[in-house]
């Protein structure tokens, strides 16, 4: 929470100007029932009809002031708030970005999404209402029982005896709604991903008439949400009628005692009349009291869960290895990587690839391809053994420094809502000319029949494009910044024959001097590689060109039948 709160520190002196408005506006409201006070009891039993004039002038005046003192500092607390909480969702959200692969598989993604909406919404909260109230409710309180106990040492004491025991009883409740808003958030982060789940296969949804069996689970993750809510909120919300009820027996006992004292000439019924304005202002107090408990349990729970992200370690720290003499451009020697840290998911896996050369990874579903490109793109750091690229250790080479190099398309890659030039562009300003070559490169010669050519638009995740022509904008994407290597997860594999073929020769041509890493499920997108890799769990069961593992690699041949037809 400490770090969440450093983020108020630039704006010490605005939240200093602030609060010393706020105490002004709450100190003339707090003037009003004294003014009033005075006014019945001294001045119109006298008659005095200037006075009287005098001071009510000078209560409207008050009340002028603490209307216009307040209404400037919320507006300060607002502005100060909203850009805490703009500076911490940037923060979080560049973060969030620079998390490694392990990191996003800890927070889980729809955590990491509700921590960016919901839980920095609840921190705004907490940083404007606390702005408004923590000044205006003690002074309100304090000031309330000071000006009591001026006005009426004995009433006052009857008002201020329950206080203890409520203070006691709202630091209870509030300890447990920490708790309780943790677990509700927990629960937000399951309907979050719910949702983003049936917002990425809503198509198959509708095509499988899933939508009830998805409308059930969705309900199940948001009744659980609205469970865990109301029983937090079940809890809070027992903090104002537990006010209440201690101050209406205060205020009971006002009443009486008062009573008691105008009859027997010890108090006057002016000073009844500014008590009960004060016992509301002491009432107001407690309730706002009350509610910053709500907002600060809320607060809390999210901001720490915010904090959690924010100082996440760096998992990718850059370590001063010495480079190796190697003339390899790329080179797994012994690499072996596990995400559960138990059984291995990539078995000793060792090539090393000339510039300009390509190598193609095979193997059935699950074997570890798109793994061992996530360690060569350093999204993991291997477990044993070590990848080098031009003699350089992976984990000594800057991620800035690092990315540059590739150019990538992954599987189920994603496209943004915008014009095909700023999908192939990705904000890298290249030159209108490159963006061309690189769609051409990619067969994406259906661009040039859509409205507005590479400036037509797209939407969100390519929503409007077919699956081949998705696939090809991708690999325009992956070509168009120059990458000294080029790495393709399946990225044909929606492509027609024709277009593949048409593809193959591009990438030979055109990226001759391009390490390329291909992943396919088609040998005859990978049987021209110079090294092919057959992986099976994780381990590799053969290595070499085409024609080399026809005769060595059962596995590979039993592929390479059973496509026969599709081999060119
Ligand atoms: N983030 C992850 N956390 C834990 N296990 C994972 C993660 N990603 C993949 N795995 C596991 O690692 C193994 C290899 O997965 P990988 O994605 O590399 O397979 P693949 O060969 O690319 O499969 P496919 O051809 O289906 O894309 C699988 O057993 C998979 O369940």
């Amino acid at each position: 929470m400490k770090h969440i709160v450093s983020y108020l520190a630039p704006y010490r002196a605005s939240i200093a100007l602030e609060m010393v408005i706020k105490i002004l506006g709450t100190l003339a409201e707090l003037l009003l029932p004294w003014m009033l006070q005075v006014i019945l009891d001294d001045l119109v039993p006298e008659k005095r009809l200037n006075a009287i004039l005098l001071w009510g002038g000078g209560m409207v005046v008050c009340a002028a002031a603490g209307l216009v003192f307040n209404i400037i500092a919320n507006r300060m607390s607002t502005g100060i708030s909203r850009q805490v909480t703009r500076q911490i969702r940037f923060d979080l959200f560049r973060r969030v970005l620079r998390l490694s692969g392990a990191q996003v598989d800890e927070f889980t993604t729809p955590s990491l999404i509700s921590r960016l909406t919901s839980d920095t919404y609840h921190v705004h909260e907490m940083i404007d209402r606390m702005q408004r109230m923590a000044v205006r409710a003690p002074i309100m309180l304090l000031g309330g029982v000071a000006m009591t106990l001026f006005l009426d040492p004995v009433l006052a004491c009857v008002l201020v005896l329950p206080l203890p025991l409520m203070v006691a009883g709202v630091w209870a409740l509030s300890r447990q709604g920490i708790r309780l808003y943790t677990a509700t958030q927990t629960a937000v982060d399951g309907m979050v991903r719910r949702a983003q789940e049936s917002m990425a296969g809503i198509r198959v949804i509708q095509a499988l008439s899933k939508i009830d069996y998805e409308t059930g689970r969705f309900d199940q993750a948001n009744r659980e949400t609205a469970q865990r809510e109301y029983r937090a909120g079940l809890l809070m919300n027992a903090t104002n009628p537990l006010i209440n009820a201690i101050l209406n027996a205060g205020l009971t006992g006002v009443v009486v005692v008062g009573a008691l004292r105008v009859n027997a000439g010890a108090s006057q019924p002016g000073a009844i009349i500014a008590f009960l304005s004060y016992f509301t202002m002491i009432l107001n107090a407690l309730m706002m009291v009350s509610r910053i408990f709500v907002m600060l349990s809320k607060g809390i729970a999210s901001g720490r869960r915010v904090a959690e992200v924010l100082q996440a370690p760096d998992d990718m720290l850059v370590s001063p290895i010495p480079a190796s003499p190697d003339h390899a451009h790329i080179a797994f020697e012994g690499v072996s990587f596990s995400y559960g840290k138990a059984e291995k998911d990539l078995y000793n896996i060792s090539f090393s690839l000339q510039a300009g050369q390509t190598l193609g990874i095979i193997g059935p579903t699950g074997c570890g391809k798109s793994t061992l490109l996530r360690l060569l793109l350093r999204a993991y750091d291997p477990d044993a053994g070590r990848i080098l690229i031009h003699g350089r250790n992976l984990l000594s080479i800057p991620s800035q420094e690092l990315h540059k190099m590739f150019g990538v398309v992954f599987q189920n890659d994603f496209l943004f809502d915008g014009t095909l030039t700023d999908n192939i562009d990705f904000g890298r300003d290249l030159e209108r000319d490159a963006l061309c070559r690189a769609a051409q490169n990619a067969q994406a010669e259906f661009i040039s029949t859509r409205p507005g050519g590479l400036d037509g638009r797209i939407a969100a995740r390519g929503a409007d494009l077919s699956g081949g022509q998705k696939q090809r904008v991708l690999l325009a994407r992956a070509m168009a910044g120059s990458p000294e290597i080029l790495i393709l997860d399946d990225s044909s594999s929606a492509l027609d024959y024709k277009t593949d073929a048409a593809l193959r020769r591009a990438l030979a041509h055109e990226f001759s001097g391009v390490t390329k890493v291909i992943v396919a499920q088609r040998v005859s997108a990978i049987r021209h590689a110079d090294c092919i890799l057959v992986l099976d769990e994780g381990s590799v069961i053969g290595q070499g060109r085409h024609e080399e593992l026809m005769q060595s690699c059962p596995a590979y041949r039993a592929i390479a039948e059973a496509q026969m037809g599709e081999v060119d």
